[in-house]
């Protein structure tokens, strides 16, 4: 499909109002430039780790919105050039032009996928759904995994750290906790490691659907593997639903900032002597999650690893 971008060029102070304005006639999934930095607060709420150095701000912004170059007969355009030029009598619009460009004619969604193939992780194979099991994957472990527009091919550094240490601690007949299962990748590989049962959470609605289609491509059945949405930090109801004192490992690839809360309580959930492996931790932050797992008596960490600039930290409960 080709869009038809459309860039306003405009004032910070006029941003809200333009993106409003914009809503109302119909025009979703606006994107806006400018040099505002993120605040810490903000940075969390969009589980973004680093915040990125800008240029000064210098009051300026640009507001795109994008056509179906199909459906573009200059009608909505037109609609936006008005609201712009009412938006004028309350707010500095600045130059308030509206310029066209073209984006490419790619398939947004799927264009990534050419460039993930299947790869090896010990003896285990993780292959797309797409292609073939080949003569060389028999007799090893072999996983089909379509991530969709979740997270988890599993060629991410922090997943492939706690891959390795499924393969080390999962033991047979084991219960895991996949906090943040993404494509449910996690899960799918302790139980090809021998694990029982796996119960997934996440905050994502695409999650959840990618990780029970994965769960189906995979052969595992519904009573090996649920997953359940919603947030397990501080959502009593989903704390429950997970149970209490009844997993061997809880695995958790998310960022810093969310396994900071979750290693507060985790414990709860977990049997005496099982672990919790957790990675997404970029190593600017590797101390104050350390600490941070210090701070709960239940925990003890067993293990740091490190791939390029990511940490995998390993903790067991007493
Ligand atoms: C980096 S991805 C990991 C996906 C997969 N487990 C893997 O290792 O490839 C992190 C996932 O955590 C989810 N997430 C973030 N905060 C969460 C929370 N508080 N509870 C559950 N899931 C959360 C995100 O939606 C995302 O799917």
């Amino acid at each position: 499909m080709k869009w038809n971008r459309y860039s306003i060029k405009t004032t910070t102070q006029a941003v809200d109002l333009i993106s409003s304005a914009l809503d109302d006639i119909g025009i979703e999934g606006i994107e806006i430039q400018d040099n505002v930095q993120l605040t810490q607060e903000e940075a969390k709420t969009m589980f973004v780790d680093f915040i990125p150095e800008l240029p000064p701000d210098d009051g300026t912004a640009v507001v795109n919105f994008y056509i179906d170059s199909d459906e573009d007969d200059g009608t909505l355009v037109k609609k936006a050039e008005q609201e712009i030029k009412d938006l004028r009598m309350f707010v500095d619009i600045g130059e308030g032009t509206i310029t066209r460009s073209e984006t490419e004619d790619k398939d947004w969604i799927n264009n990534w996928k050419q460039y993930w193939h299947t790869f090896t992780i010990g003896n285990l194979y993780i292959k797309p759904t797409w292609e073939e099991i080949t003569e060389e994957m028999k007799g090893h472990p072999v996983l089909s995994i379509d991530p969709g527009t979740a997270f988890g091919t599993g060629s991410h550094e922090t997943t492939r750290m706690v891959i390795k240490q499924l393969e080390k601690y999962v033991k047979k007949g084991d219960r895991i906790l996949d906090v943040g299962c993404g494509s449910g990748i996690l899960s799918v590989v302790a139980l090809k490691y021998g694990a029982e049962y796996a119960l997934g959470t996440d905050l994502d609605p695409n999650a959840i659907i990618a990780s029970e289609e994965n769960s189906v491509q995979n052969n595992i059945t519904k009573e090996q593997f649920e997953v359940i949405e919603g947030n397990i930090i501080d959502d009593k109801n989903i704390k429950d639903r997970c149970g209490y004192e009844c997993y061997d490992i809880v695995c958790a690839n998310i960022l810093a900032d969310v396994l900071e809360p979750l290693s507060v309580n985790i414990h709860e959930h977990m049997k005496h002597g099982a672990y919790f492996i957790t990675s997404g931790i970029i190593n600017t932050k590797e101390d104050e999650v350390v600490n941070a797992f210090k701070k709960n008596s239940e925990l003890e960490i067993v293990e740091i690893n490190h791939d390029g600039e990511w940490v995998n930290v390993t903790a067991r409960r007493k």
